[in-house]
């Protein structure tokens, strides 16, 4: 199916520039070496591969659609200082070999990429920083979270290159870059690597890791009872105890898939679980937009509903988060209503016992 929507270009390029950043994130892996790795104010990793990545996709998004602002997950100020020469000497090159490798069929050098496309320290820096944009309601803005799950990505397990179109606080385009997913769930032997793209009305897409071959993404109907819920592997990211609860309470068979990043959004969509269900661990915590933004899209496109835990839909134009956190809920269309009143039964449950 061809993707003949207003957004079809801009779709085009995000791909082109998530092909290019999941080279760069795996080859990073390959070679990561220990102090290629800093520990951010809220106590979560970032490596070079974050960095850099940023630098490559804002780089694209900013030489093609100059007047659109980014809301980038990484900023640049720890480089800027002198202990932060020797990462920033590296992701400077790792970003101009991501940038300068050569065009792709479809490529276009007016994207700021190909051999030549090389840049100066300070324009990479300054790339990164572009993503600091607070985002709110009215007009077109990008998110980057150029390493979801860097968690997982230390692990050798899963994570996400995200990126996203959000207008006027409707996510329009989605893209996520999985390196480390089988390509089909129910052939290993095809080994790893897709990409997963939505554009609101015109469907969810399935592609290669080099961007090719599109197979349309349907999430398929399942009764409640044969549901497999998906969760972060992270304890601390989202509640484990209380999907293990809404499990009993709707009387679910299967054991939960665990899984870093948005790579869980599309696995949804792909049938490798019935829900994907984040319930908050702490207090406080504000889920970020390019956490969720492309997953929104593609969950929707591929026949499903993503909400928070009252059923009401992600609101993308607050800022650079979610706001207050209720948590977030995804599933097919039928179920969705269910897994609410599942999860709502043992938020009940919850406030009786304080
Ligand atoms: N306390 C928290 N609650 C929910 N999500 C979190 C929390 N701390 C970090 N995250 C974010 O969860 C995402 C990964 O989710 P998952 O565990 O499902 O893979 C990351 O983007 C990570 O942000 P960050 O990139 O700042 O580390
Ligand atoms: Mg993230
Ligand atoms: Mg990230
Ligand atoms: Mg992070």
């Amino acid at each position: 199916m061809a993707n003949t929507s207003k957004y079809a270009f801009e779709e085009k390029v995000v791909i082109a520039a998530v092909r290019r950043a999941c080279a760069l994130t795996s080859s990073v892996f390959e070679k990561l070496i220990k102090n290629e790795t800093l520990v951010k104010g809220d106590k979560s990793p970032v490596t070079v591969g974050d960095f850099a990545a940023q630098a490559l996709i804002s780089t694209i998004l900013h030489n093609t659609f100059p007047n659109d602002p980014i809301v980038g997950e990484e900023d640049a100020s720890d480089l800027r200082i002198e202990s932060g020469k020797l990462m920033r000497e590296r992701i400077v090159e790792l970003a101009n070999d991501a940038l300068t490798a050569p065009l792709a069929a479809g490529d276009n050098v007016a994207w700021g990429i190909g051999p030549g496309a090389h840049r100066t320290s300070d324009e990479i820096l300054e790339a990164i920083d572009r993503g600091n944009h607070p985002g709110g309601p009215n007009g077109r803005m990008w998110t980057i979270d150029p390493i979801d799950g860097t968690k997982g990505f230390l692990r050798g397990e899963q994570y996400a290159v995200c990126v996203s179109l959000i207008v006027d606080a409707t996510v329009q385009v989605g893209v996520i870059g999985c390196p480390n997913l089988l390509v089909d769930p129910s052939d290993p032997s095809k080994g790893t690597g897709a990409i997963f793209s939505a554009v609101r009305g015109a469907g969810a897409r399935q592609f290669t890791l080099e961007g090719t071959d599109p197979v349309s993404l349907s999430i398929p109907k399942t009764e409640v009872e044969g549901l497999k819920f998906l969760e972060s592997v992270e304890a601390a990211h989202s509640s484990h105890s209380f999907n293990d609860r809404v499990t009993e309470v709707l009387g679910v068979q299967a054991a939960h898939v665990r899984m870093d990043s948005q790579a869980k959004y599309a696995a949804l969509c792909r049938g490798e679980g019935g829900a994907y269900l984040r319930m908050p661990t702490v207090v406080g915590y504000k889920e970020k937009i390019w956490d969720h933004a492309p997953g929104e899209v593609l969950v929707v496109e591929a026949g499903g509903i993503v909400t928070d835990s009252r059923g009401e839909l992600l609101n993308f134009g607050v800022g650079r988060t979610l706001g207050e956190n209720f948590g977030v809920i995804a599933a097919g269309r039928d179920v969705h209503p269910k897994v609410i009143a599942g999860v709502q039964q043992v938020q009940a449950e919850e406030k009786s016992k304080i």
